[in-house]
This record gives structure tokens, sequence and C-alpha cells, in this order.
């Protein structure tokens, strides 16, 4: 399902003490699996994918086809673990050119809520202005700002446009089961909703209805992506050995790498498709190790583009880096590099050759050149973009992510430093409540 290659980090770090990590990763496990480690709150992932019933997915598409039968744009508005997940499953698996077809069999899904760009939200109101859209309306908290206001501005466009009880059929909401502006909203106007579970952290729950339900409307298969995540969860499970544990190797060669002042791990494709789960992968990481004063940096790239303007620093620049990449293994179709009788550029010899081999030799070229000049590199092979990969993927990172974490010695389920650009925010905003934060903060400026 996925393979995962150490091989070109031992120059680096030894197998020996990658090994070492056997009975802290046990421990880890262990933790994890009986709640004794820190952040035993927030653990409502672990066995997400095994336990979801076919009822809850049939709940799922049922939604999302009211969605996909009234709709021609959906607006997903999230942020950070409410936008993420979705938008790397949907990026991954989409056409990349289907959003310019002018015969759509699936809605259009946008995103909004997850910045705070007048010209962005300006635009995306404008663009919706004759478009029949709906709304799935994202966050665990139910009180993030940015998410809130693009949705007011959505919500009052929907009802404008299509009417009270249109728009009733084609808002979501997607929140707590009881707390926060966003579920008493969808209980007074009477949305459908769906819950986010108390236990599952922003981060890890692109397998609740928070990814399932932007996904299924985009039209892809979710039964097919939890299959995928809940073969992984066996693969990656407390009794797997830990040679044959990818979770447990790939947690325990990270942090031994930290050891050896690896401080910056670049996660790296070389299919633009996964460009947002690298995004996705960032959040999960960054705000799970990053305390303390602790934790990799999660980078990324997207190769060949920035090879051709980050490959410089990576072979060549300051050494603390090492670098994951995500290898797929077969194309969805097929090309070949055709022959030209004139050769003016030089490529016959690439003639009949699929372009999936150039990109292979210029990952192989990549991967060489870059241990050659001091990064490590550990590469995590998927056999193919499609739903079971995906969600063995996405499973694989949170699960060596909350392992990772232990190890490290952090809560990798709290994310408390995201609070401080908030209340700053809201004091410099006057936020009712936040007087006497902005009164000391006007005084600094
Ligand atoms: O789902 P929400 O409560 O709106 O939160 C959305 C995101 O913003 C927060 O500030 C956190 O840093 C993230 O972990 C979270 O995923």
């Amino acid at each position: 399902m996925i393979s995962l290659n150490i091989e070109k980090t031992l120059g680096f770090i030894s197998k020996e003490n990658v090994f070492a990590y056997e009975s802290q990763v046990k421990a880890a496990q262990d933790a994890l699996e009986n709640g004794t480690g820190k952040g035993n709150d927030f653990l409502g992932w672990l066995h997400l994918p095994s336990s979801i019933t076919q009822e809850h997915l049939a709940d799922l598409k049922a939604t999302a086809q009211v969605l996909r039968d009234n709709c021609e744009v959906v607006v997903v508005a999230g942020i950070g673990g409410s936008y993420l997940g979705a938008r790397a499953v949907i990026e991954a698996l989409s056409n990349s050119f289907t959003w310019l077809q002018d015969k759509k069999s699936t809605p259009v899904i946008l995103y909004a809520g997850h910045n705070i760009g007048e010209d962005y939200l300006y635009e995306l109101t404008e663009y919706l202005q004759d478009k029949k859209f709906g709304v799935i309306n994202i966050s665990k908290s139910g009180t993030t700002t940015e998410t809130a206001l693009a949705f007011r501005l959505l919500k009052k466009q929907c009802e404008d446009q299509r009417g009270k009880d249109m728009a009733k059929k084609v808002i979501v909401a997607i929140t707590d089961a009881k707390k926060g502006a966003a579920r008493v909203t969808a209980d007074n106007e009477g949305y459908k909703s769906f819950i986010i579970p108390d236990n599952v952290g922003g981060r890890f729950s692109v397998l609740t209805p928070v990814g399932l339900l932007p996904i299924a409307v985009a039209g892809f298969d979710i039964e097919k992506l939890v299959a995928g995540a809940t073969a992984m969860e066996k693969l990656c499970g407390k009794d797997v050995p830990f040679a044959e544990n990818p979770a447990a190797i790939y947690a325990a060669t990270r942090n031994e790498l930290y050891k050896h002042d690896k401080k910056i791990e670049i996660l790296v494709n070389f299919n633009p498709k996964l460009h947002y789960v690298s995004e996705w992968w960032k959040q999960l990481y960054g705000e799970s190790e990053g305390k303390e004063n602790k934790g990799i940096f999660p980078a990324a790239v997207d190769f060949s583009t920035d090879l051709h303007s980050m490959g410089q620093w990576i072979q060549e620049g300051e050494r603390t880096i090492y670098e994951t990449v995500i290898s797929v293994e077969k194309t969805n179709h097929k090309l070949e590099v055709p022959s030209d009788a004139q050769n003016l550029d030089g490529l016959n010899f690439l003639a009949g050759k699929r372009v999936d081999e150039v990109n292979k030799m210029a990952e192989l070229g990549t991967q060489l050149a870059h241990v050659d000049g001091g990064v490590p590199n550990i590469r995590i092979v998927i056999p193919a973009l499609n739903e079971e990969s995906i969600g063995g993927l996405l499973y694989f990172f949170e699960k060596a992510c909350g392992i990772s974490g232990y190890l490290l010695g952090v809560n990798p389920f709290n994310q408390p430093g995201v609070e401080a650009y908030k209340k700053n925010m809201f004091a410099l905003l006057n936020k009712p409540g936040y007087e006497e934060e902005s009164k000391a903060i006007r005084a600094r400026l």
C-alpha cells in the first residue's frame, strides 16, 4: 500500500540508532492505545477509520447528493484542519483542468474562510453572483474569525440569491455537537449538520465529515478512502513489529535525524496534484511538534517546479535539512513523447518514452544529487493517485505524527501557540471583552 525506504538516510544516521527507538516507539504506541500519554483527550482519530459505519457514510453521501443536485458551485468555508484535508484529497484526485471545462458532472469546489483577503472575498462573491451555489461551513470551535467572516458573507448572498428555503437546503454545517456560533446558527436556521467529535483535533479530522463531505460532493469515493485508511490503521498497528511498521520507522528516523541537527524536513512531490497534501502535512506536523522550543520545521516543495527555484538552496545551502519524497508509482493516464522529424529541440532521444519515465529519472537524479549534497532522503512510494492510496497515506502520516510527537516528548495534540495572534487581533479590533488587552496593545504601537 505504501513502501517506506530510509536507505538514503543511512550515510547520515545509522540503522542501528533508528532501530534503537524500538522500545520508545512501543511505549508511544502503548500510550496512544491506552490513552495514557499527553493530550489523551484527543485520540479519537486513532481508530477512526475502522469505526466509521456504513450508515454514517450513507448519510454523508445523501447530503453530498443534495448539494450535487442543487449546486453548480459549492464553497467550503474553513481554515487549518477544517480546510486542508478536504482540499488535499480533492486536489490529489481531481482532473487538473475540470474547473475550466464547460460541462461539469460535479459542482466546482471553491474555498473560503482560510484568509481575510478583501479582494479574494470580493472576487469570490462576484463570481458567485450568477451561480447556483451552496456552502459547507466547517469549524470545530465554531468561532474562528476568518471562517465566520466568510460564512457571514456567503450565507447572506446565498439567501439573497436563492431564497431562504433553498439556502436551508444547500448550506450544511460541520461543527461541535453543542458549542460555538456555527452550532447556534445551524440549529436556529435548521441546516443539515454533522458533528466533529470532541476527541478529534482539527488537523486529525480529515476522515470525519470535515473531509468526507466535501470529498463526496467533489465526486470521490469516500468508502474507498476510508478503506485505504483502515488498511493503513492495521499496517501501522501497535502489534506490527517495528521493522515492518512504516509509521514506527518514519517517526524514529525523523527523530534520529533531528538529533543530528537536521531541523527542517522538506516534503517533496514530483506531482503537482500533491501540493495540498503537503499543505495538510505541514499543519499536521507543525502544530503537533512545534512547541516548547522544539520541533522539526515542516517545509514542502513541488518538483520539478521548485528544482528551478529552491533547488540551489537544497543542493548547497545550510545542511540542516532532509527530504521526504512522496513518489507515485503509476500515473492514471498514458502520454508518450512524440518524435519530431526536425529534432530542433534535440529531444528525439526521448521519443516514444512515457512522460512519467522522464519524471521518474528527474526524481532519481534529484535524490542522488541531493544525497551527494548532504541531504538525507526518506522515500515513500504510493501505488497511484486514487482514493485508497490517499486514504492510506493520510492515516500513515497521522499515526507517525502521534508516535513522533511522543518520541519528541511534547503533547502532539494541542496548539496553544496559535492563540497569541488571535488575542492581539481581537485587542486591535476592539472585540468586546478585550478592553484591557486593547489598551495594553495600543500602548505598544
Ligand atoms: O475548526 P476551527 O475551530 O475553526 O479551527 C480551525 C483551525 O484554527 C485553529 O486556530 C487551529 O490552529 C487549528 O488547529 C484549527 O484546525
